[in-house]
């Protein structure tokens, strides 16, 4: 192994929502594209079907495995099977949707493992598709870990460029939010994110962790939390040399993390970090799977059926999601050689 450029896995996502038209169009930013050797994964009717909505042609050479994508500069495509057009009406959550991208994101996987991947950025899916479809998990992040055998602690990261998020819970129901709640779970989520804030490039990360109940709590009189867990939680990574602050109250402590004070703010359920970092920049927000052994990233944005065929959706959380695979697949890749060459 001495070739130190990454491969990067690209998929259309699901068949019914915006998914192929982003690849399309993010492919048709061919700049990017030099010298990143790129396998596309997916079915040959979407690929051009996402290229019709998106007004676009490409011819890109095809492959017929992902290991022959690191001799080329550029993109390639690597068609699979995996699902009639018939079967995925535009805009429909359907199992034959949810099975085709569980199909394409495990072959993603098993590359990765056999090492012709670094990297995933995977257009986006539809979880509900993919409950109908086999997904036994609570999301792909959980299928993912359990698929690449993570036994620490992971969660999906919300960045918006220099600002970044983690959870202590995702995607569960609200009403169980407050079972994960706990120490554990707190300083597990503060040191990922300040490990992977210096895998990326932050030489000192700033971390401020989000109460969980409105205004901090009242000093207990509105929930416990903050002083029976969270304080605790934030003292035990100070201890442990971590530069973590709070409780912050949640509603005010985005403000001063887009200010600059903070890097990353420790949310305690999906909705207290993804409504801050949509509003301050839908236009940009990208998902990380953090805390597995291969970066894998995604548009902070979903499916968005209600423009699904329609050639209207926003290539700029694809284009960044990319951009951040590329980052991290080459930071993996270079690790990767330095340890076969020491
Ligand atoms: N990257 C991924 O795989 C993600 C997948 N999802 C999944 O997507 C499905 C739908 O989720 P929703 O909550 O409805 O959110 P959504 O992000 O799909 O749509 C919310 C609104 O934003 C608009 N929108 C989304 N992306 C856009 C773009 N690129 N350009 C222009 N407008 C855009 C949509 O038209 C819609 O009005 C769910 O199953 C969810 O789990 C949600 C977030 C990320
Ligand atoms: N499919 C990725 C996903 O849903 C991540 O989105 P979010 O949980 O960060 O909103």
């Amino acid at each position: 192994m001495t070739d130190s450029r990454p491969v990067i896995a690209v998929t259309l996502g699901d068949p019914a929502g915006i998914g192929p038209e982003l690849i399309a169009k993010l492919f048709a930013e061919t700049a990017q594209f030099t010298a990143v050797p790129t396998v596309l994964v997916g079915d040959r009717w979407l690929w051009q079907e996402g290229q019709r909505v998106a007004g676009i042609r490409h011819q890109l050479p095809e492959v017929d495995g992902f290991a022959a994508a690191r001799e080329h500069d550029g993109p390639v495509f690597l068609p699979v099977e995996t699902v009639a057009e018939g079967e995925v009406p535009y805009a429909e959550e359907t199992a034959a949707g949810g099975a085709s991208t569980l199909t394409v994101l495990t072959r993603c996987l098993e590359a990765a493992q056999a090492g012709d991947v670094d990297a995933i950025c995977f257009a986006p899916l539809n979880k509900f598709s993919m409950k109908k479809g086999g997904l036994q998990h609570e999301d792909e992040l959980h299928f993912f870990a359990e698929h690449l055998g993570v036994d620490g602690y992971f969660c999906e990261f919300n960045t918006l460029g220099m600002l970044w998020t983690s959870r202590i819970s995702s995607h569960i129901p609200l009403k169980d939010a407050a079972q994960y709640v706990t120490q554990e779970r707190i300083v597990a989520a503060s040191k990922l994110i300040h490990d992977s804030l210096i895998l990326a490039g932050f030489e000192r990360p700033r971390i401020a962790v989000a109460a969980f109940n409105p205004h901090g709590g009242e000093g207990g009189t509105c929930g416990r939390e903050e002083i029976d867990v969270i304080a605790p939680a934030v003292k035990a990574c100070q201890a442990q040399g971590y530069p973590v602050a709070g409780p912050f109250p949640a509603d005010t402590i985005f403000l001063k993390a887009r200010d600059g004070e903070y890097d990353a703010i420790v949310t305690m359920y999906h909705d207290q970090g993804q409504i801050a970092i949509k509003l301050l920049g839908f236009k940009q927000g990208v998902t990380v799977q953090g805390g597995l052994p291969i970066p894998i990233t995604t548009p902070a944005h979903g499916t968005a059926f209600d423009i699904a065929g329609q050639g209207k959706a926003d290539v700029g959380p694809t284009r960044n999601a990319f951009a951040i695979a590329c980052r991290m697949g080459e930071s993996l890749r270079r690790q990767r050689l330095d340890t076969l060459n020491a």
